[in-house]
């Protein structure tokens, strides 16, 4: 087994204080060195990492794939939730395989080359000739290197029962529940270093019917896989459930089952505190989603109060229809900055939105083997440099990154293999990427 040496970094995000290097060895952190000591043991390869700021491999734990096919359509710039889902639903029913295929491999390289290690997605669009997509998001994942959690999105409460979706990328719950089960049982592993993980996502309060909510909560008990929904993201959608439902959002997820460890929503924006006490004492995560949250005008998220009351709280660059980029260090800085705006300068330090990105991250998808660096763990890395203008005459490397807007990780690795070497992904033609990408666009928009 080979034995790499990470030696002295120029900084390092890590719990232990005095650490100035590390071992990986069989995908796996086998050992933290610290105050300069070398290796107890000889090493294979020795990278020397003076030049690099070395931090937990980042985790995103809430997208849209295919929505990279979607970025800045005029039909929905400048609206808020509603109007623009509403403008999108009928583009995003005319999605094909090939589409699938290809945003997901774009938005994977995208969070990729911004140190991401870990990404959730979120793919609820199932029109007739998709039912292969989230299959699909596998082999892109697979391709590429990068560990998953693929949700399986749905949606079954159309325009006539009284949702928001047309009929058309509506499904019977029967479908939803099979192919839910099916894509748990091919796809889904268990266990430290898993690769790809499934987790069952009904789409929103005013897409779903309870009936889909209460069952996939079931399922996801049965199988132990976790359950993901967008949640508190308007104020539409919480006059909607008070219509619908005559619940407030946490009522609601109360009376479907939802209000338990595993479950995460993403944005949370409007709770009350009761609500945000409950949420903590249920170990309900959070994925804060700064960027989207403001292109839409939807709110901020209480993410401080969440995680002081209890809730896991990581970040998602949410799909990039409303970022619309999947940039996750350029998430990280806008967490940083849009958290500051709420709580104050002083109440939220670059140390806040490293931990939210990395072991947050890590909690709201319930995993224990990744998301710091500590011995034991998966070797999920992000190495940063700070060779650009923009870092020039900077002081605290960590404080750098994110104040001086790094955009890119020079090196990325991933249960101890590099998935990133030198701001590329070995293997991957990313002109060829983008070029079939843009005319994938393009015939999208034009159905
Ligand atoms: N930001 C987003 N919110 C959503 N709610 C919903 O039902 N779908 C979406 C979405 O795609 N993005």
């Amino acid at each position: 087994m080979t034995r790499l040496w990470i030696k002295q970094p120029l900084d390092l995000l890590c719990d232990e204080d005095g650490v100035t290097g590390l071992v990986v060895e069989g995908g796996c952190i086998s050992e933290l060195l610290t105050h300069d000591k070398p290796p107890a043991q000889p090493c294979d390869v020795t990278f020397d990492a003076r030049e690099h700021v070395v931090v937990p491999g980042l985790v995103n734990c809430h997208h849209h794939f295919y929505q990279t096919l979607t970025r800045a359509l005029p039909a929905a710039l400048n609206q808020e939730l509603f109007s623009w889902l509403k403008n999108l639903y009928p583009v995003w029913a005319g999605l094909t395989p090939s589409m699938i295929s290809l945003s997901s491999e774009l938005a994977l390289a995208e969070l990729m080359l911004s140190g991401c290690t870990l990404a959730a997605d979120h793919h609820y669009l199932f029109p007739q000739g998709l039912e292969s997509a989230i299959d699909l998001q596998v082999a892109a994942a697979q391709k590429l290197g990068i560990r998953v959690v693929l949700t399986r999105g749905s949606m079954s409460l159309g325009e006539k029962d009284g949702g928001l979706p047309p009929q058309t990328v509506v499904q019977t719950e029967q479908t939803i529940l099979d192919d839910s089960e099916r894509l748990i049982r091919t796809h889904h592993q268990t266990g430290d270093g898993a690769m790809v993980q499934m987790a069952l996502a009904p789409c929103s309060p005013f897409s779903v019917t309870t009936e889909i909510m209460r069952a996939s909560a079931d399922l996801a008990a049965q199988y132990q896989v976790g359950l993901h929904t967008h949640l508190a993201e308007t104020l539409d959608e919480e006059a909607f459930c008070l219509q619908q439902f005559g619940l407030r959002t946490v009522d609601y997820l109360d009376s479907v089952n939802w209000l338990r460890p595993g479950t995460w929503l993403a944005h949370g924006i409007h709770f009350n505190d009761e609500e945000i006490a409950r949420l903590g004492a249920a170990k309900v995560g959070v994925c804060h989603c700064p960027c989207s949250n403001m292109v839409l005008a939807s709110g901020i998220c209480r993410a401080c109060e969440l995680e002081a009351a209890g809730c896991p709280v990581g970040l998602g660059v949410d799909g990039s229809a409303s970022n619309d980029g999947s940039n996750m260090v350029g998430e990280v800085r806008q967490a940083m900055m849009l958290q500051r705006l709420r709580y104050g300068a002083a109440a939220v330090s670059h140390l806040d939105a490293w931990r939210w990105a990395t072991q947050g991250g890590a909690a709201v998808l319930g995993r224990s083997d990744t998301g710091r660096i500590a011995a034991g763990l998966q070797a999920d890395l992000a190495l940063f440099k700070m060779d650009e203008l923009r870092f020039s005459g900077s002081h605290e490397p960590l404080a750098a990154l994110l104040l001086c807007g790094a955009q890119k990780a020079d090196r990325v690795m991933v249960g101890g293999e590099w998935t990133v070497i030198d701001g590329e992904i070995p293997g991957l033609d990313r002109h060829k990427l983008m070029a079939d990408h843009w005319q994938a666009a393009r015939t999208l928009a034009d159905r």
